[in-house]
């Protein structure tokens, strides 16, 4: 098998190939994008209530690779200055971030009351990043639900979550909409439905009985449904409320999605084509085309069946074109391959409803692409072109930022920081992504932006420290000093040759 793909993934392009800034528009938007849980840290600092993630990470240290949390994080929660000086110096035209909900509302709702210190914090975030230029782009929720809802109603699994959703967003919109322009609802509710109550990797991690996760009651092939759909009717009643009382003429709101490229297992056999499909559909199509047509696409609605929750009439209303923007999330990609419906097969999780299995290794037995080193990124740019093309023909192209695009390190402890620091993978993976997003215009997608995932090493979820996916490195062994990796300075070279574009 495909072993280590190093070389290929180190393969340099050729001198004229690489990137330069001028190939963009000078308003072409270059920036960097984090998460609260994954920086912030000060988990029960300044009135902050814990967070499911908090719950999870405390309550399961055995599910997390090296037993960790984001307690501490990157220090962001007090080194954030730190973090601004950075992107200035990179020369990010902006930074996108997200808002831990239980530091600004402890309790979760606005009943349990406002937390101050939170709505603080965030005001000198906010403040440092306009007095350096570095426009904000906010993240409403990027998964940390307060586990105060969790507990009460079973956060995204009950429809009371649409209220209390909408009040954070209020809070959000009431005190910072002033200064801040560009507004994400949610970050991957394709991820965060079936990885928190599909497989239940994520917290508050459940799934079925019989299957393995922290909370084996829940049901996977039901849950992910009913999350994704609380998930946007939440949505369209925050977009709602900032289209009637905080957006101006700068105001913009969107949402962003997790999407992978996918690529029929065999190419010319039509069963792959249509697998490859059905899996653009369950991974994109779920949650984009409620809101460009009002209901979720119909491979899904055919498979799905009675598991799949409606949308009344006055819900579709709200839901049809409720965004002025969207983000992608771009990383990797999959090879499609058909399975038949038949007794003999049965989906144990949501994303098995599209009967198309995700295999890594083609027919030939080689990768998609360039193995980058950690579990499940091999480096296929052209599935972002794809999705750039789907978006444009398919979607009716609207204004599209790259909101996330990275690659992980693996250090269990044993990455030299010399090494980290000379992070040539991460510099080719990058090139190969932004040159392409310049294709992609070039052929008619209306590209606004690209976010680097991620500004700072971080916690990485279920990885916890053992994957850097930072341009600048975090020294978690002396002050989480920020050291810049050499793709921070390709990026600002970058940065500076598009300054100077005309
Ligand atoms: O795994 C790296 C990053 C996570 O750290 C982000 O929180 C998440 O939005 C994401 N989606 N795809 N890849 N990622």
């Amino acid at each position: 098998r495909y072993e280590d793909g190093d070389d290929d993934a180190k393969q340099m392009l050729r001198p004229w190939e690489v990137p330069k800034g001028d190939w963009f528009p000078s308003d072409f938007i270059v920036g960097a994008a984090t998460s609260a849980y994954q920086i912030e840290g000060g988990w029960n600092e300044g009135g902050k209530g814990p967070s499911t993630w908090d719950h999870f990470c405390h309550s399961f240290p055995s599910l997390i690779a090296d037993g960790s949390n984001g307690d501490v994080a990157a220090n962001s929660y007090h080194m954030y200055h730190e973090d601004v000086r950075l992107m200035k110096e990179i020369g990010l035209d902006a930074y996108r971030f997200s808002v831990s909900w239980s530091r600004i509302l402890p309790k979760g709702t606005l009943e349990g009351g406002i937390n101050q210190d939170g709505i603080n914090y965030y005001k000198k975030l906010i403040n440092l990043l306009l007095a350096e230029g570095i426009e904000p782009f906010i993240t409403i929720f990027h998964w940390d639900t307060p586990q105060a809802l969790v507990d009460k109603y079973g956060g995204f699994l009950d429809r009371r979550i649409v209220k209390d959703y909408t009040d954070f967003a209020m809070v959000c919109f009431e005190n910072f909409g002033d200064k801040v322009k560009n507004w994400l609802t949610f970050n991957e509710p394709q991820t965060f439905s079936s990885f928190s109550y599909g497989i239940g990797l994520c917290a508050p991690g459940r799934c079925s009985p019989g299957q393995k996760c922290a909370n084996p009651i829940g049901n996977s092939l039901i849950e992910p449904y009913i999350v994704g759909h609380n998930l946007l009717l939440a949505h369209a009643e925050a977009v709602d409320l900032y289209n009637k009382h905080y957006k101006d003429e700068n105001g913009r709101i969107g949402i962003a999605f997790d999407v992978m490229g996918r690529v029929p297992y065999e190419k010319s056999a039509f069963v792959d084509q249509q697998a490859q499909e059905r899996s653009w559909d369950i991974n994109l199509g779920w949650f984009l085309e409620p809101l460009v047509r009002g209901d979720y696409p119909f491979s899904m609605r055919s498979l799905v069946r009675d598991r799949l929750p409606f949308f009344t009439v006055e819900e579709q209303e709200r839901l049809v074109g409720s965004y002025d923007m969207l983000g992608l999330n771009y990383y990797t990609a999959r090879f499609s391959k058909h399975i038949d419906i038949s007794p003999n097969y049965s989906p144990a999780l949501n994303t098995d409803d599209a009967y198309a299995s995700q295999e890594t290794y083609g027919p030939d037995d080689k990768p998609i692409g360039p193995w980058m080193g950690n579990p499940w990124i091999y480096m296929y740019p052209d599935g972002l072109k794809d999705l750039l093309m789907i978006m444009k023909n398919k979607y009716g192209n609207p204004p599209i930022y790259i909101t996330e695009n990275g690659m992980g390190d693996v250090d269990n402890g044993d990455l030299p920081m010399e090494d980290a620091l000379n992070d040539q993978k991460r510099i080719n993976y990058l090139q190969r992504h932004i040159a392409v997003i310049k294709d992609s215009m070039e052929l008619g997608a209306d590209v606004r932006g690209y976010f680097a995932w991620s500004l700072v090493d971080n916690f990485e979820w279920t990885a916890g420290y053992t994957e850097r996916y930072g341009i600048v490195y975090v020294d978690r062994n002396d002050g989480y000093k920020r050291y810049m990796k050499k793709s921070a300075k390709w990026l600002k070279e970058f940065n500076t040759e598009k300054a100077g574009s005309a």
